[in-house]
């Protein structure tokens, strides 16, 4: 079948269990050759080939709702939906998302990108048709890792309470991105293992009406009796209790059980979970095969052998660069204990865990729990690394504030991806955290421009005893300088100048370094001399430098890779007027918008953070100076 021709997913209908698998077997191996080429989520998808074909037949899209959690699974629903012929442009620059989107299709009725959402987003849309008097379906569909999330659980506590008819589809593939973890994920491995109840609970609530009721206490005894029966005999008993009807476990790779199981829950008035067991990276061996993550994110490979396309010898990762440097400080000291919610392999703490199996926690995809707990240990005298995405962070904010910064405890923040992270977009930009921890007191916010300087600064970190610490790093690979042997604690708050210059300054730091320092270059070229800053720390800003620099009267330009508004350059803003100097600076940055996905190098062009833009700037500037004298 040509996939890239369908554009209605009521193809499905009249399909028998043959056409079906067929089917399926075209979609994997679409999924299998595309992505091959432009990288994308391939295991998730993999896993839920037959399921959203299934959804897509029992239910009718978009009148019934179908709501995907993280949202990086919905290939094959975007297949369906009349999108197959845009994959050769996913995750591109002006591609197709690799989430949902509003924009892209009306069956995307609701965008994720960050986990767990999809439960209360689901309550609010029941509330609403109800209110509206309508009749459709509402599916949330969530993966077992998604159902870590502490949203997921706020939601499933009020739907289950309200009542709703809310049809909740859990995805269960004993994966998060790595090994899923939580006592949560044991519950669902007993369910598992229990064995098929469905519509067989019925007949055991028949079963149970006939212990007879007597009065007292051997009344009592009979309830809980009954009571321990149904958690022996029902394996969905936890959801049960929670005002769900379970069904399941379902084989999520076999139609008949499928469609089974959802036109059950098609009829079934009230909350449902409908539990259905995937294997993620099903149908493609080298996914199937891999022991660490089943290929959940990957780039380019060669489809025969599974070898992924890489650049030969690309220097080591941030993530590496940083949790390297953190293992090389918790054999000295051992108050380090790092902390990760669920990304373990992204944050490349791996390593760590092997050689400290007692001070690395994975808290399943749990932000604002990771950083509390993070809070909890540094009350103790512990040094808690907490390696924590940027986007991620902002889930964990109040937490940043309340319980970390407000007692003043020596929590550092690794965070990781800071800055434009490329391919996942919107939901993934690493940018506010510049602005929202910058105005948090007590935070020192920090960006090395090097491995060196990274190395340095992780040490500094684990040296400084006088509150919160961040260390901003992006995405990507580091820039393969050689580091020293000695390390040295960075005074807190000191910039560096990279390059003299008595016409103009560019005050920056971390990944907009390297493009400052070549607009420099050019500009030498012009006869312009422009001295280039290192703020590498964002927070506090180094006072000294900056009254020296503002009374010089030369024109200034900052340059960040994250939001304008309320960033790096309105904080030294807010430091010229606060100490009377007249403002002669332009910022440049990330502007009032979101960002969508793509090459890095394209985004930093449309946003306009390119050396011919910082060119352009201090051209401008530097003649109204002679203008001004
Ligand atoms: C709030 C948040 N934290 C972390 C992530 C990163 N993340 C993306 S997918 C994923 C694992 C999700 O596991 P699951 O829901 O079981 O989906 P699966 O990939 O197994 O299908 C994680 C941790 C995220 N997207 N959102
Ligand atoms: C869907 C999601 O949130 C993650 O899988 C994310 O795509 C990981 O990004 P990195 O590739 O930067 O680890
Ligand atoms: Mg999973």
């Amino acid at each position: 079948m040509d996939l890239c021709k369908i554009n209605d997913p009521s193809i499905l209908k009249d399909m028998n269990k043959n056409q079906l698998e067929e089917m399926a077997e075209d979609v994997r191996q679409f999924l299998i050759e595309n992505l091959s080429v432009t990288g994308g989520h391939l295991g998730a998808n993999l896993g839920v080939v037959e399921l959203t074909l299934a959804l897509h037949k029992v239910y009718k899209s978009p009148t019934d709702r179908f709501l995907w959690d993280v949202g990086h699974q919905s290939y094959i629903h975007k297949i369906l939906t009349g999108r197959g012929g845009q994959f050769e442009t996913l995750r591109q620059y002006k591609g197709l998302c690799g989430f949902p989107k509003r924009n892209e299709s009306e069956h995307d009725i609701w965008e994720t990108g960050h986990s767990s959402t999809s439960l209360s987003a689901a309550m609010g849309m029941a509330i609403a048709r109800d209110l509206k008097n309508e009749k459709h379906s509402i599916l949330p569909i969530i993966g077992d890792g998604a159902l870590t999330g502490g949203m997921a659980l706020e939601a499933l506590n009020h739907i289950g309470h309200e009542k709703k008819n809310v049809t909740v589809i859990l995805n269960d593939n004993e994966m998060s991105i790595a090994k899923n973890v939580g006592a949560l994920h044991g519950a669902l491995g007993r369910m598992r293992s229990a064995g098929k109840y469905n519509r067989a609970k019925d007949d055991l609530e028949w079963l149970l009406k006939k212990i007879p009721a007597v009065g007292g206490k051997i009344a009592q005894a009979a309830e809980r009796l009954k009571d321990s029966m149904k958690y022996f005999v029902v394996p969905g008993m936890f959801f049960e209790e929670l005002g769900f009807t379970y069904y399941g476990p379902v084989d999520g790779h076999d139609f008949d059980d499928l469609l089974e199981n959802l036109n059950y829950a098609k009829k079934t008035n009230g909350p449902v979970i409908v539990h259905v067991m995937t294997q993620k990276g099903k149908g493609y061996h080298p996914a199937e095969t891999d022991v660490k993550d089943k290929w959940h994110g990957v780039g380019p490979y060669k489809i025969e052998s599974g070898e992924k396309i890489k650049p030969a010898d690309a220097p080591p990762a941030w993530s590496s660069v940083i949790s390297e440097a953190l293992r090389v400080e918790a054999r000295k000291d051992k108050r380090i204990v790092a902390v990760t919610p669920a990304m373990i392999l992204g944050s490349k703490l791996d390593k760590f865990g092997e050689e400290f199996p007692d001070r690395l926690y994975d808290v399943g995809i749990a932000e604002q729990h990771a950083t509390t707990l993070s809070a909890g240990l540094a009350t103790q005298g512990m040094k808690p690394f907490l390696a924590i995405y940027s986007t991620f962070l902002q889930r964990g904010y109040d937490q940043v504030i309340h319980d970390v910064a407000r007692q003043n405890l020596n929590v550092i923040f690794g965070i990781d991806r800071s800055g434009l992270v490329g391919a996942d977009g919107e939901t993934h930009q690493g940018v506010f955290d510049v602005a929202f921890l910058r105005s948090v007191p007590n935070m020192i916010i920090s960006m090395p421009k090097d491995e060196n300087e990274a190395q340095h600064l992780v040490h500094t970190a684990v040296k400084y005893d006088d509150g919160p610490f961040a260390i901003r790093y992006p995405r990507g690979n580091a820039k393969g300088v050689n580091t020293d042997k000695e390390l040295q604690t960075i005074p807190i708050g000191s910039w560096e100048v990279l390059k003299e210059g008595k016409d103009a300054a560019i005050l920056t730091f971390g990944t907009t370094i390297d493009m400052a320092l070549e607009a420099a270059k050019h500009l030498e070229e012009d006869g312009l001399s422009i001295r280039v800053i290192n703020a590498r720390f964002i927070k506090p800003l180094d006072d000294a430098m900056l009254h020296d620099l503002l009374k010089e009267e030369i024109p200034v330009v900052t340059i960040e890779e994250a939001v304008l508004k309320g960033g790096f350059g309105s904080s030294v803003l807010e430091f010229a007027e606060e100490n009377g100097y007249t403002p002669w600076i332009k910022r440049m940055g990330v502007p009032d918008r979101f960002i969508e996905h793509g090459n890095v190098k394209n985004l930093w062009e449309e946003i306009g953070l390119t050396t011919e833009n910082i060119n352009k700037n201090l051209k401008e500037m530097i003649p109204t100076k002679k203008q001004r004298a």
